[in-house]
C-alpha cells in the first residue's frame, strides 16, 4: 500500500500527517500496526516523528474533522496540543476548509482551533481535570500537589490531566533536570496505570517558565503543547504564576492562557516541512495488536 504523508512540526515537535480524506484509510482502528507505525517513525530507517496525525471526516454533526493522535511507540491517545496547531494548517492548506475556526473530534471530545491571520493558531484545550481518577492517577484524594516515591526517592508534583495525563514538578534549571532518567522511570510510576507525561518547570517569572518534557510514548521531545499547558495550571494552582504565560521551550516559545474557568488557550507557531510517499504493509488487521503501548 502507498501512503501519501506531509511532514509537520510545532516547535521542533514533529509530526507524519496522513490525510484520510482524500486517501482510503480504515475508519475504526489505527491506519497502521504498531510494528509499521514504529518503522516509519524511527529517525534512522524510516521518516522519523514524535506522533503521527490523522486526519479523517468527522462522525458526528457540529464538527468539522476526526483528528487522531499515534505516539512514536504505536500507542493512541487523546491529546496533542502541538499537532492539533499544524492539524489546523494542514486542514486549510489542503483546501479541505477554509474556515479559520475549526471543530475538531479526538478519542477525549471536541476542540476548537483558531487559526489568526498572522499565520499562528490558538487551540482551546479545553478545562484542567484534577480528579485523580479522571486524570487517572491514583491517589486517595485530589490535592495542589502529591508525594511520588519511586525508588528509593520522593519527589513532589502536581498532576493533571488535559485529555492526557500529566505530571509536573519543579527545577530550579531545566539544563541540568534529569529529564532522560527521571522521565522515563516516572512515566511507568504505578500510580499512572495509563503512563504519564513528565514535565520538569523551572519558573523564570510570575508570566514565564521554562519546561522540558519526557513525553509518554515518545521520548524527551523539543516541546509539548499540552505540557505547556499542564504546566501552567499546576503553576497557577500552586499561586506561582499569572494567567498569562511564555512558556520557553527547546524548540521554541509557546503562550498560555488560563483564568481559572473555560478552557486553556494555547498559541503558538505550525509548520509544514514537505510532502512524502511512502510504500507500507497492507492492512493493520493482518498483522496483529495495534494500539498495546509499549512498557
Ligand atoms: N506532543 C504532544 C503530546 C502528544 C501525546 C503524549 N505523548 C501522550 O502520550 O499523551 C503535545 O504537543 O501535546
Amino acid at each position: 500500500m502507498r501512503l501519501r504523508f506531509t511532514k509537520m512540526h510545532g516547535l521542533g515537535n514533529d509530526f507524519l500527517v496522513l490525510n484520510g480524506c482524500d486517501q482510503p484509510l480504515p475508519e475504526d482502528g489505527p491506519p497502521l500496526s504498531v510494528a509499521e507505525l514504529r518503522r516509519l517513525g524511527d529517525r534512522h530507517f524510516g521518516v522519523g516523528f514524535d506522533q503521527m496525525l490523522v486526519v479523517q471526516p468527522p462522525r458526528h454533526e457540529g464538527v468539522d474533522f476526526r483528528y487522531r493522535i499515534f505516539n512514536a511507540d504505536g500507542s493512541e491517545v487523546s491529546q496533542c496540543g502541538n499537532g492539533a496547531r499544524c492539524f489546523a494548517r494542514f486542514v486549510r492548506d489542503e483546501g479541505l476548509t477554509d474556515k479559520h475556526r475549526i471543530r475538531v473530534e479526538t478519542a477525549a471530545g471536541e476542540m476548537t482551533l483558531n487559526v489568526t491571520d498572522d499565520g499562528l493558531v490558538t487551540v482551546d484545550m479545553g478545562a484542567p481535570l484534577w480528579a485523580p481518577e479522571a486524570i487517572p492517577f491514583l491517589a486517595k484524594q485530589e490535592a495542589d500537589t502529591y508525594v511520588l516515591v519511586s525508588g528509593n526517592n520522593a519527589y513532589e508534583i502536581s498532576a493533571v490531566g488535559l485529555g492526557n495525563p500529566h505530571l509536573v514538578m519543579l527545577t530550579e534549571n531545566v539544563d541540568n533536570a534529569p529529564v532522560a532518567t527521571l522521565g522515563p522511570e516516572l512515566e511507568h510510576h504505578e500510580q499512572f496505570p495509563e503512563r504519564v507525561n513528565v514535565g520538569f518547570m523551572q519558573i523564570v517569572s510570575r508570566r514565564e517558565i521554562r519546561l522540558r518534557v519526557f513525553e509518554r510514548g515518545a521520548g524527551e521531545t523539543l516541546a509539548c503543547g499540552s505540557g505547556a499547558c499542564a504546566a501552567v495550571v499546576c503553576g497557577q494552582r500552586r499561586g506561582l504564576l499569572d494567567d498569562t504565560v511564555t512558556v520557553h521551550l527547546a524548540g521554541g516559545d509557546l503562550q498560555v492562557h488560563y483564568n481559572g474557568s473555560g478552557g486553556i488557550r494555547m498559541t503558538g507557531p505550525a509548520s509544514r516541512v514537505y510532502d512524502g510517499e511512502i510504500d507500507v504493509a497492507g492492512p493493520p488487521s493482518d498483522q496483529g495488536p495495534t494500539t498495546e503501548p509499549s512498557a
